[in-house]
């Protein structure tokens, strides 16, 4: 599979792997594969081009946009660092340990060893220029890597408080290379990362890595792949351990048929490549082991590829004669079409500089280009379907046709005539998913976008559907790790740097449209892309400028950061005046302080992290109006309207809504329904801004809506008794145009203030009468661990904690960072160990080569619904209990109301200090 040793005829000679040679071969000799595995003819292949700006859709196919996915500290990237040094774009290999990588470029990052900002690096792999280089027509009979192939690559961060970082990586990648650690094997996070991965169904390829290190068991580590991703690992190559026990020197290639051996502490360039025939005299246990791998790759993907059955055939069912051209385009078929469940898997440590050439030749060889990967979700007018269906018309079809279905036990409501989508859909000219923000002190703010169809040029007008505005791109740039290169345009299928917006946010959809209207025909404006949920925040802190002086750039940078991070929620406390900063775990907290405070250079201080508890009604409040009639910053004000607060019940919002209903939304966990009776509002039609005859001249239905909306979420934020956010609520404010709005006094800013009253109001009124309730976030737990540790962690979770355990060894989606709710296809059946092919490991007893792990050390899944507060700290705990080898993941199901001891005894600690 290495394109370059594959691509010359074996020999007992080091060679040099990198960017200096790139001979093109003949293909393999199908006859006599075993014998002969290349030859090389004396024909070079040039891939040389003049410009670096020009990105050719023609050359798309020659594009991968990957990620690097897994556990934290399996070695992303220590191995990102090789790649980008063999690809020839860094001269010398960075260290995380030194703090010297590419892309962990944020000082955070360097300090802490971990990697936060998922950075999109491009390189050439093999050596060359890419997808921008000359169309070279290669010989259809050799592999993909032996033509240099644009790379994008987005490192994703490990830890599971980044959990929302990684899933708005994932969903703008086309294949990933899931990297295990060869001693740890699969981890709960592995796991956890595999599943969302499925959710956006991701091709992938494994490395097992950190096989220099004592302990490392490639073989166990392969089985547990079967066991608990539930795929059927597809050995592709096989460690080298000297002698059969000794240093790990290098690995044994089951498509090529061929060692690799490195040389021990050098950069990993020369690599010395030995034929079956030469393993045989010089390491015949490898040798042997080699074949056995051979045949079982061979017999795995017969049973799923039918193309590789003819071949076999045609090989006299030799599985050794069976050509490797024939083995990579089966894996390549394999991994493109995932119900086959195949999952090829290699080998390696990155950190000894050993394995990742022939890694990267498997990313070119066997992950897909970006019109090969599946058909990216998108939303519009409520309807979710295909992009590419969008565009073929066959999407919004559906959707007209949903939108004049009669809705059941209601009269339909009156619409104005539909003008036909697809007109409004050929006026698309680009679209692309703003993934990440990033604040570059020399450039500004860069916004990373996946362009998914069009073009995106300089210049153009892009409406964000996510903020309902629109933005101009001035400059568009080719990010290289931190060097960029200018564009005129970024292509569909290609990831690029948008310099000079000033309100996208990570997550946003950009369009750009025909014509010169301010915003896109409809239902263009409500087209979003991969949508996702951000979860609710658990934790919070204070933010306290140092001086008064300092306060507006704090907030200025506070706002830097949300757009940075979505994931993150800022609030004022009215009472206090206190600024509050709420995120998803203590260390998204404790980084946003580090971005905060040490690279934005914000002069303030953080208090302490707590747990972000929430309040609850216990019942529906009475109806309470609200007028106000105030002067504010010299103009008069005068608007009013009702309110009521009452708990959320098992009604859809679309059941709340009638014909006076002007919005009928649910912001962080709370309902909030406007109605306006006799607005006359066409609500169907698509001219929101449309005035009302009964509104004040000047005031539009959307700005209505929007202070009224503003006005709710402000007096939510603070609950009535406990002084926590409102949450499970549904309020509702209706105004009622003859006794609440009063001509031209009436403001936005008073329609504001009117609802923050009558809201609050009604907060107080459910407080008298049915009374409010603590809430408290409550997470999904999936803990890993040995059989003998089981019934100890079992009984601490459900004894000391308070936690209800769900399930053992059942995989249970993480319902609030998956990014969907669409049941994940491969969480369903582990495969059988036994039935998959793994190479002992050294010292491995015989007996139990190929046998599930003993009972002991048999890894066991506990699944567990527990309070947040009790899973504080919980890691070191768990690590007492099992010897150091249990591990967990954890993110929010829902926030549970308290029981009156439990609400008395976490006042009374708050009270008492956390
Ligand atoms: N022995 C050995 N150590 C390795 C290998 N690869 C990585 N490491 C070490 O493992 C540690 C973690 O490596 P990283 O590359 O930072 O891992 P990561 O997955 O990027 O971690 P996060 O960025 O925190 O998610 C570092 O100390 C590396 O030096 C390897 O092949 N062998």
């Amino acid at each position: 599979m290495v394109a370059t040793p594959l691509l010359r005829p074996p020999s007992a000679g080091w060679r040099s792997l990198g960017s200096t040679l790139h001979t093109r071969p003949a293909g393999p000799a199908k006859s006599s594969l075993h014998t002969k595995i290349a030859q090389v003819t004396s024909g070079k292949c040039r891939y040389f081009s003049t410009s670096v700006s020009k990105w050719q859709t023609d050359t798309l196919d020659r594009t991968r946009n990957i990620g690097i996915i897994a556990h934290i500290d399996a070695g992303k990237t220590t191995t990102t660092e090789r790649m980008l040094f063999y690809s020839g774009f860094t001269r010398r290999i960075g260290d995380v340990d030194e703090g010297s990588t590419v892309t962990d470029f944020l000082p955070a990052e360097r300090a802490r060893g971990i990697t936060i900002q998922s950075a999109a690096i491009t390189f050439h792999w093999p050596p060359g220029e890419g997808a921008e280089g000359r169309q070279i027509d290669c010989d259809p009979k050799l592999p993909k890597s032996a033509v240099s192939h644009t790379i994008n690559l987005i490192d994703t961060p490990g830890h599971a408080d980044f959990t929302f970082e990684v899933l708005r990586s994932l969903r703008i990648l086309d294949g990933a290379v899931c990297i295990l650690d060869g001693v740890a094997g699969v981890e709960a996070q592995t796991e956890q990362v595999w599943h969302q991965a499925s959710t956006y169904q991701i091709p992938r390829i494994i490395y097992v890595n950190k096989l220099d290190r004592d302990g490392a068991a490639f073989g166990r580590t392969v089985r547990e792949v079967s066991s608990r991703l539930a795929v059927y690992p597809a050995v592709c190559q096989i460690p080298w351990f000297e002698g059969g026990n000794g240093a790990f020197v290098g690995v044994a290639d089951a498509i090529n048929l061929q060692g690799l051996r490195y040389k021990l502490g050098d950069d990993g360039r020369s690599v010395k490549m030995l034929s079956l025939e030469q393993l045989e005299v010089e390491e015949p246990p490898l040798a042997r082991e080699l074949r056995n791998a051979r045949v079982a790759l061979v017999e795995l993907l017969s049973e799923k590829d039918d193309a590789i059955v003819e071949e076999f055939f045609e090989c006299d069912e030799n599985h050794l004669a069976v050509s490797s051209m024939a083995i990579i385009s089966s894996l390549r078929r394999c991994v493109l079409d995932q119900s086959s469940q195949v999952i090829p898997v290699f080998a390696g440590a990155s950190f000894r500089n050993m394995g990742v050439q022939p890694l990267l030749d498997s990313v070119v060889n066997l992950l897909p280009s970006p019109p090969e990967s599946p058909d990216p979700e998108v939303s519009i007018g409520g309807v979710t379907g295909g992009l590419r269906r969008l565009l073929s018309g066959d999407l919004i079809l559906e959707q007209t046709e949903k939108a004049s279905a009669p809705v059941k036990g209601k009269k339909k409501k009156k619409t104005t005539a539909l003008a036909d989508p697809r007109d409004a859909i050929s006026k698309l000219q680009s679209c692309a998913l703003a993934f990440k923000v990033v604040n570059d002190p020399k450039r500004g703010v860069l916004v990373y976008v996946r362009v998914y169809s069009g073009s995106l040029d300089r210049h153009s007008l892009l409406f964000n559907t996510n903020l309902h505005l629109s933005e101009r791109a001035p400059r568009l740039l080719k990010m290289y790790a931190n060097q960029a290169v200018e564009v005129d345009s970024i292509p569909a299928g290609h990831i690029g740097v948008v310099v000079g917006l000033k309100h996208a946010r990570t997550g946003d959809t950009l369009l750009s449209y025909a014509g010169n209207k301010p915003t896109p025909p409809e239902p263009l404006t409500s087209l979003q892309l991969r949508p996702i949920d951000v979860p609710p925040p658990v934790f919070f802190t204070s933010v306290e400028p140092h001086s008064l002086s300092e306060e507006k750039r704090m907030h200025e940078t506070l706002a830097l950061l949300l757009r940075e991070d979505p994931s993150l929620h800022v609030s004022i406390d009215e009472e206090s005046g206190q600024t509050l900063l709420s995120g998803m775990g203590e260390l998204h907290l404790e980084i946003a302080r580090d971005r905060l405070i040490n690279d934005l250079k914000a002069k303030a201080s953080m208090g302490q992290i707590e747990i972000s508890y929430r309040e609850t009604g216990l019942g529906a409040s009475n109806v309470v109006t609200k007028i106000f009639d105030k002067e504010v910053a010299g103009r008069r004000g005068k608007a009013g309207c009702t309110a009521v607060v009452e708990p959320i019940d098992d009604r859809d919002l679309s059941e709340v809504a009638d014909e006076d209903t002007l919005l009928a939304e649910t912001v962080e966990g709370n309902q909030i329904v406007i109605r306006a009776p006799g607005l006359q509002v066409e609500r169907s039609s698509r001219n929101d801004e449309e005035a009302s005859p009964l509104l004040p001249p000047g005031l539009e239905v959307s700005s209505l809506r929007a202070a009224l909306q503003n006005g709710a979420l402000a007096a939510l934020a603070r609950g009535p008794q406990f002084t926590f956010p409102m949450h499970n609520t549904r309020t509702t404010l209706t105004v009622n145009p003859e006794e609440h709005l009063f001509g031209s006094d009436t403001t936005t800013s008073a329609l504001s203030a009117a609802a923050r009253q009558a809201t609050s109001a009604a907060l107080r009124d459910l407080l008298s009468g049915p009374g409010t309730v603590m809430m408290e976030p409550v997470m999904n737990v999936i803990i890993s661990v040995d059989e003998a540790s089981l019934g100890s962690v079992v009984h601490d979770i459900s004894s000391s904690r308070g936690g209800h355990i769900i399930s053992l060894d059942e995989e249970v989606p993480l319902s609030a960072t998956d990014a969907s709710n669409t049941p994940i296809e491969d969480a369903a059946r582990p495969i059988d160990p036994k039935r998959v092919y793994a190479p002992p490991d050294p010292f491995e007893s015989p007996s139990i080569g190929n046998d599930v792990p003993t009972a002991v050390s048999r890894p066991r899944t506990i699944t567990a619904k527990v309070p947040l507060k009790e899973m504080v700290g919980y890691l070191k705990h768990l690590r007492s209990l099992t010897a150091g080898r249990g591990t967990f993941v954890m993110s929010v199901d829902r926030f549970e109301n308290m029981s009156t001891p439990r609400q008395k005894a976490v006042l009374a600690e708050l009270r008492g200090g956390f």
